[in-house]
C-alpha cells in the first residue's frame, strides 16, 4: 500500500548490531518496533547509545548489522525524517527563512511564513541566527525539521540546557505539532519529565551491549496531562528507570 501524506510511518529495528572500534558492541541484537503514530521517549544513561540509535534510524549511520525499516523501507530509500539536534545548528550567515529553505529547497515563501508563524515567529524570517534568542533559534530548528513534511520526527535532546519555562513552551509546541501532523516521533532524553509530557511510550536502554530495561505505554494523551499528572508520571518513570 502506498503511503499517502497523511499516513504516519512505523519504525522497525531488528537484530541491530553496532560497534565503534574494538570495545564491546553498543548494540548486539537490539530489537525495537515503534508503531505508526507513537511518540517514543528514549531514556537511558549517558553513553548507552541513544543518539547513535536515532542516527541509525535517520540513516545518518549506515555502518550497522541487522535491519532497519521506516514504513517498511530502508532509511536510505525512505522519505527524509525531520531531525532536531541538541544544538540548533543554524548557519549564522543565513536568515531564519534561508536556513529553513536550505533543508527544503522546494518550499514556497508562503510555506516558510506559515511554519514560522506556527512556531510563534511570525514575520521574523528575515532575522539572522545571531539576532534570535536561544529559544527562537530552537524554534527555527524545529521549523527546518518540519519543512521537509516528514512523517517521522526524530529529536536528539532538543531541550538540553534550557530554562524550565522555555522547555515547557517547547514541550507544548512539539506536542501540538506531533498531534496536528499525526507524526510518529522518537525523542532522545535524559529527563523523565520530557517523557512524562510528550511520550505515549517510554523506553529505557541500559548496559553494553544496550538492551531495553523498561518499555512502558502511557495511555493518557500528551495534551490531556495536567502538571500533577506530569509530575506523577515523571516520578514513576524515574523510579522504573532506576534513576
Ligand atoms: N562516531 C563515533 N566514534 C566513536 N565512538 C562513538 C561515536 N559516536 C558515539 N560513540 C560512542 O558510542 C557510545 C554511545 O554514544 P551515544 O552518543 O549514542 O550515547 P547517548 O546515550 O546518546 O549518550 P548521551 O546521553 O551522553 O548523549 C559512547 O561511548 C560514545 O563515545
Amino acid at each position: 500500500m502506498a503511503a499517502g501524506p497523511a499516513d504516519a510511518v512505523g519504525v522497525e529495528v531488528r537484530a541491530l548490531r553496532k560497534s565503534f572500534g574494538d570495545g564491546p558492541p553498543l548494540f548486539d541484537g537490539l530489537d525495537l518496533v515503534v508503531e505508526p503514530g507513537e511518540s517514543v521517549a528514549l531514556l537511558g544513561s549517558s553513553g548507552v547509545g541513544k543518539s547513535t540509535l536515532i542516527r541509525i534510524v535517520a540513516g545518518l549511520d549506515r555502518d550497522v548489522g541487522g535491519t532497519v525499516r521506516i514504513g517498511g523501507i530502508p532509511p536510505a530509500e525512505a522519505a527524509m525524517p525531520g531531525f532536531v539536534f541538541q544544538d540548533p545548528r543554524l548557519l549564522p550567515w543565513l536568515t531564519a527563512a534561508e536556513n529553513i529553505r536550505l533543508a527544503a529547497p522546494a518550499i514556497t515563501d508562503g510555506g516558510i511564513a506559515a511554519l514560522l508563524a506556527r512556531m510563534g515567529l511570525d514575520g521574523q524570517g528575515g532575522l539572522l541566527p545571531g539576532e534570535l534568542s536561544g529559544g527562537m533559534q530552537r524554534r527555527v530548528a524545529l521549523a527546518r525539521a518540519l519543512a521537509v513534511e516528514p512523517r517521522l520526527l526524530l529529536l536528539d535532546e532538543p531541550f538540553v540546557s534550557l530554562d524550565r519555562r522555555l522547555v515547557r513552551e517547547l514541550h507544548a509546541l512539539v506536542a501540538g505539532i506531533v498531534a496536528e501532523r499525526r507524526l510518529t516521533s522518537i525523542l532522545v532524553s535524559h529527563e523523565p519529565e520530557d517523557a512524562a509530557r510528550l511520550a505515549t511510550r517510554a523506553i529505557r536502554l541500559e548496559g553494553r551491549p544496550a538492551r531495553i530495561v523498561m518499555d512502558r505505554r502511557i495511555d493518557l494523551a500528551p495534551g490531556a496531562r495536567d502538571p500533577v499528572e506530569v509530575r506523577r508520571l515523571a516520578d514513576e518513570l524515574d523510579r522504573e528507570a532506576g534513576g
